[in-house]
């Protein structure tokens, strides 16, 4: 399988915070969904992915091109969305199309006509009227419209209402039937990626806890419920976290298997969310491993 991206060893380092390590890749032809929690270091990734940060140490490759010497060609090739996005916002989309079409050497009118039309954007109206989700969309619309074989964005659904975000995840999904094309995007709203994403790489205070297939980590990990005096120091190293009730302890394993064997009958282990792993991976202090 093809990789879009390869971090290998990337590190940055800002007063308070470091990315630290960061190797993970973004298979071809997938959507990755990139979450952690706020501040974990989302935006700064996708910065150095951009080559809108300097790293300190560690390589990038996109394309399989370094990421430095092929600057332009690369960034020709990516749709990228983020979370400001400004546009100068007293024109109209149709005379903002007159100064970015030009930009691009692949842009597509057809596509891009499509586009507006499918989210029915006004062209005739200055942008400073749009509500926030129209913005987006707009800032969609002119990422996907030179047809990029590789979409990049920071939270493209946040703040937005479930209509407007399904209609997002709708033309995302619709891109993505052309097998040759690879999406990353960083959210907080895990049940997003519940529809979309193939992938998914969870950042933890700098470090990429793992970058796995949706399905293979939703299998791996479970809710384990059981009575309080299972536990002990042995048996509560097992879990990534535990949050314990009068009546019992609910805990994430991210070893199901191993979990059946060691407690059998006397624990009920349900399927996670991402949510759930979220939580309880955040609540927990799990070392890194990718
Ligand atoms: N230019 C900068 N100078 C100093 N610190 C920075 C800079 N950019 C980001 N940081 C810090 O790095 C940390 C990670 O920020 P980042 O924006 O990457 O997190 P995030 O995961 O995208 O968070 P959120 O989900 O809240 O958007 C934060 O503590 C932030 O204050």
């Amino acid at each position: 399988m093809t990789n879009v991206v390869e971090f290998n060893h990337v590190s940055k380092s800002f007063k308070d915070f470091s990315l630290k390590d960061v190797t993970f890749s973004i298979k071809k032809g997938y959507i990755t969904g990139f979450i952690g929690s706020n501040g974990a270091g989302k935006s700064t990734t996708i910065k150095l992915l951009m080559n809108l940060l300097k790293k300190d140490s560690g390589d990038i490759t996109i394309f399989g091109l370094d990421q430095n010497k092929y600057n332009q060609e690369i960034k020709s090739r990516i749709g990228f969305v983020y979370d400001e996005n400004c546009f100068y916002d007293t024109l109209t989309i149709k005379e903002l199309r007159k100064i970015i079409a030009p930009m691009y050497p692949k842009w597509n009118d057809d596509l891009f006509y499509k586009y507006v039309d499918q989210f029915r954007l006004p062209e005739k109206q200055q942008v400073k009227s749009f509500s926030k989700g129209m913005k987006m969309k707009l800032a969609i619309v002119f990422a996907i419209s030179h047809d990029p074989e590789f979409i990049v964005m920071d939270e493209p659904t946040s703040g937005l209402d479930p209509v407007f975000r399904r209609e997002i995840l709708e033309i995302l999904h619709e891109i993505m039937l052309d097998e040759q094309k690879t999406i990353f995007f960083s959210t907080h709203i895990t049940t997003d990626l519940d529809r979309i994403a193939d992938y998914i790489t969870y950042i933890h205070k700098g470090q990429i806890l793992f970058s796995k297939e949706r399905e293979e980590l939703l299998a791996e990990y479970g809710i384990v419920k059981g009575k309080n005096d299972l536990l002990d120091r042995d048996t509560e190293k097992e879990f990534v976290s535990i949050r314990k009730t009068g009546v019992g302890f609910e805990a994430l394993t991210s070893n199901v298997k191993k979990t059946m064997n060691l407690f059998g009958d006397e624990v009920l282990i349900e399927k996670p969310s991402l949510e759930d792993i979220m939580y309880y991976t955040d609540k927990g202090n799990l070392s890194c491993t990718h």
